[in-house]
């Protein structure tokens, strides 16, 4: 497994639950083992009290085979807690006193009990023997030196004790024991879990925040949720930051959204008169050719070559001969109707595309600029100085095939009037050759 791939909340989790589970499932367990081997201990200790105190209390009953005497004792022994069984032995291994339902009766066993001791185990059941010891009585030889007799078994004393109520209280405290660290883990992983999604769910938040503006979102705030002053503060800066962003991403977005207008207007415009240039007019005509074909819509094109443009320039200077083309410009723009187009295609050429007229429509129009043109006067410098338009028109109807058609037909007529006059409007007329007439 990849730790760098484990996510924060299961880290943070794992930092605070794993050394804490581990310290209480220690100290448990030292505590149930030191418990269990203090109870067993403390069981042994008091079977060996129990027949340490019983051996010599019997000694007296046991040498004198006094029967009430054993009985008292047995009976009194009896009454304290946990005491199953009591069996007396006399020297020679005979029973001479018991109570209860020992597991053991075997003489042979306890006569080889020297000292109090624990026997074996049965269950809840445990033994414990001593003997019962007694100084024989020795009469002294006159004058001799006599041995100091020894104490020696005369009966031995037999106890059982029942554990199952200390056993059940061991077992009760280590469930509590048990129940307690289990409560405590518990507590400690609800607490952990809230602390540490008070961490994480916060983390997250701006994590997912950031990968929202990485995708292109815009204005992306994460709420102020914080658990902790760090993480707030975290929050506040980041909150800051994205609205920098945005506005900073509106800003630049105004500004490429402006220079992409300007760019398309420049694209389509001649910057000095505004009207829309060349590329305009071929796409409005092509539009205005479709238009036709599809709909039987009728049009013109008029082609627009100044006279007498070049004088002005070499006279006055080319300012000169740019305002006027801006003067004859604006004129031709006037004149027009609604829905009509002028352009500038060249040095001193323009253009016209006139929609749904007729050819007298067209010529009466096209008449008309090259008559304001004429009657024009354009100062400089104190100066006056008038320049002609000279006008080539062709009609636009359904049976014309494609732009380039008009755009021949069109300038041809135009040709023809720089040819044969100058200063007024003609429109085309196929040559004899090609359908038996040309302009006229
Ligand atoms: N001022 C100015 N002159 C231009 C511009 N573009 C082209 N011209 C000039 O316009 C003139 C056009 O030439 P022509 O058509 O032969 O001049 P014209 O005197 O009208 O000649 P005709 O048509 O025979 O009467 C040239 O001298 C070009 O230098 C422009 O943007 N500004």
């Amino acid at each position: 497994m990849n730790v760098a791939r484990i996510p924060l909340r299961r880290r943070l989790l794992l930092t605070v639950l794993l050394p804490m589970s581990l310290l209480i499932a220690a100290m448990a367990g030292l505590f149930l083992a030191r418990g269990e081997r203090m109870t067993q201990d403390a069981i042994v200790e008091r079977g060996l009290a129990i027949v340490s105190f019983f051996a010599p209390a019997a000694e007296y009953g046991v040498i004198s085979g006094n029967a009430d005497n054993l009985n008292d004792l047995i009976e009194a022994l009896r009454k304290l807690s946990g005491v199953a069984a009591v069996v007396l032995y006399e020297r020679g291994g005979e029973v001479i006193a018991a109570r209860g339902t020992p597991h053991l009766l075997d003489a042979a066993r306890i006569k080889a009990v020297h000292a109090p001791m624990r026997l074996e185990q049965w269950g809840s059941f445990r033994g414990f023997a001593a003997p019962v010891m007694s100084v024989p009585m020795v009469v002294d030889e006159v004058g001799g030196e006599g041995e100091i007799p020894r104490p020696e078994p005369v009966g031995w004393v037999y106890v059982e004790l029942e554990t199952s109520a200390l056993d059940a209280e061991w077992r009760a405290t280590m469930m509590t024991t048990l129940g307690l660290a289990f409560v405590i883990v518990l507590l400690t992983a609800l607490l952990a879990a809230q602390l540490t999604s008070q961490v994480s769910r916060p983390l997250a938040r701006l994590a997912d925040a950031v990968k929202r503006i990485a995708g292109g979102e815009r204005d992306v705030q994460v709420s102020d949720a914080a658990g902790s002053e760090e993480l707030h503060e975290l929050q506040q800066g980041f909150n800051s930051m994205a609205r920098a962003i945005d506005s900073a991403h509106q800003h630049m977005q105004a500004r490429i959204d402006e220079a992409t207008e300007r760019l398309a207007y420049q694209a389509m415009h001649d910057p000095l008169t505004a009207l829309p240039n060349r590329r305009a007019f071929e796409l409005a005509l092509a539009e205005m050719v479709a238009t036709s074909r599809r709909v039987g819509d009728h049009g013109a094109l008029c082609f627009i070559d100044l006279d007498n443009f070049k004088t002005v320039n070499d006279t006055v200077g080319h300012a000169a001969g740019d305002a006027l083309l801006c003067q004859i410009a604006d004129l031709i723009r006037h004149r027009l109707r609604a829905g009509d187009m002028v352009c500038r295609i060249g040095g001193d050429e323009f253009a016209m595309i006139l929609r749904g007229c007729s050819s007298a429509d067209a010529h009466r129009i096209a008449s008309g600029v090259c008559d304001a043109v004429r009657e024009m006067r354009f100062e400089w410098d104190g100066r006056t100085f008038r320049v002609g338009a000279s006008i080539g028109f062709a009609i636009i109807d359904p049976s014309v095939d494609n732009v380039t058609d008009v755009l021949r037909a069109a300038d041809h007529a135009c040709y023809a009037v720089k040819r044969e006059g100058r200063g007024y409007a003609m429109e085309y007329q196929p040559e004899p050759a090609e359908n038996g007439g040309g302009p006229v």
